[in-house]
């Protein structure tokens, strides 16, 4: 049983949510957004290694993902950590945002957990964008474990908001914001998500 909070339920005027025609195409891996991330970058070793491809559905703003739990990821002895979990639906659904074209952080993620996880399995994450109300963009996730079908062990619904690249010039530690203004594709992706029509 699970109730959600009013601020996860989108307006009755909000849009339903259009993939951008330059999004990825149905199937495609979307690749790390940030190398040091520890969802989805390649440059984290204890880090999740999240690997999430656009949806199949053409009209859909979905999206699917895996991740396989390592030890490294334990909370009690050979089961996932609950905040870890957590982690991935919040990457699989900031990874929705590819597909809108936007760049958005996460203001709300409303978490249940299902089953225990335990270390080893791999996760089999589904997210979908429901709603947009201007910069607020509503979405809902699913993990599920023994297979892409098999039983909910975790789930969320999440509100995203949609922010400019000075969100992240602005807050992020100079060291790291120099090295990532210093690289010209991460610069290029930025922007280029910036100026969405
Ligand atoms: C060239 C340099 C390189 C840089 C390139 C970087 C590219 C990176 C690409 C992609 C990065 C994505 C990273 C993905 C990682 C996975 C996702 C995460 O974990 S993100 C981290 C965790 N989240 C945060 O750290 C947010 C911290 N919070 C904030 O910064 C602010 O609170 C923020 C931006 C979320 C909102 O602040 P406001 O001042 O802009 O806007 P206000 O007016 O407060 O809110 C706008 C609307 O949203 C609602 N809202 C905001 N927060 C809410 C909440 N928690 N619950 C319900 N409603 C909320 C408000 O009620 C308002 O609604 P009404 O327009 O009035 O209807």
């Amino acid at each position: 049983m699970s109730g959600r909070t009013p601020s996860l339920t989108p307006p009755d005027d909000a849009a339903r949510p259009v993939r951008h025609p330059e999004a990825p195409a149905p199937g495609e891996l979307l690749g790390a957004h940030y190398e040091h991330c520890f969802g989805c970058g390649h440059g984290q070793p204890h880090g999740l290694h999240l690997e999430a491809r656009a949806g199949d559905d053409p009209d859909a703003v979905a999206i699917t993902a895996e991740f396989t739990v390592k030890p490294e990821h334990q909370g009690a002895p050979g089961l996932a950590h609950g905040g870890v979990l957590a982690t991935a639906l919040d990457e699989t659904l900031g990874s929705l945002n590819w597909l809108l074209r936007v760049i958005a952080v996460t203001g709300r993620l409303e978490t249940d957990f299902v089953r225990p996880v335990p270390v080893g399995t791999v996760l089999h994450l589904d997210a979908e964008v429901t709603a947009v109300a201007g910069r607020k963009i509503y979405s809902t996730a699913t993990g599920r474990i023994g297979g892409p079908d098999g039983p909910v062990a975790v789930r969320a619904d999440a509100l995203f908001i949609e922010v400019k690249v000075d969100h992240f010039i602005e807050n992020g530690r100079p060291e790291e914001i120099k090295a990532a203004m210093d690289d010209p594709d991460q610069v290029r992706r930025a922007r280029a998500f910036e100026v969405n029509p």
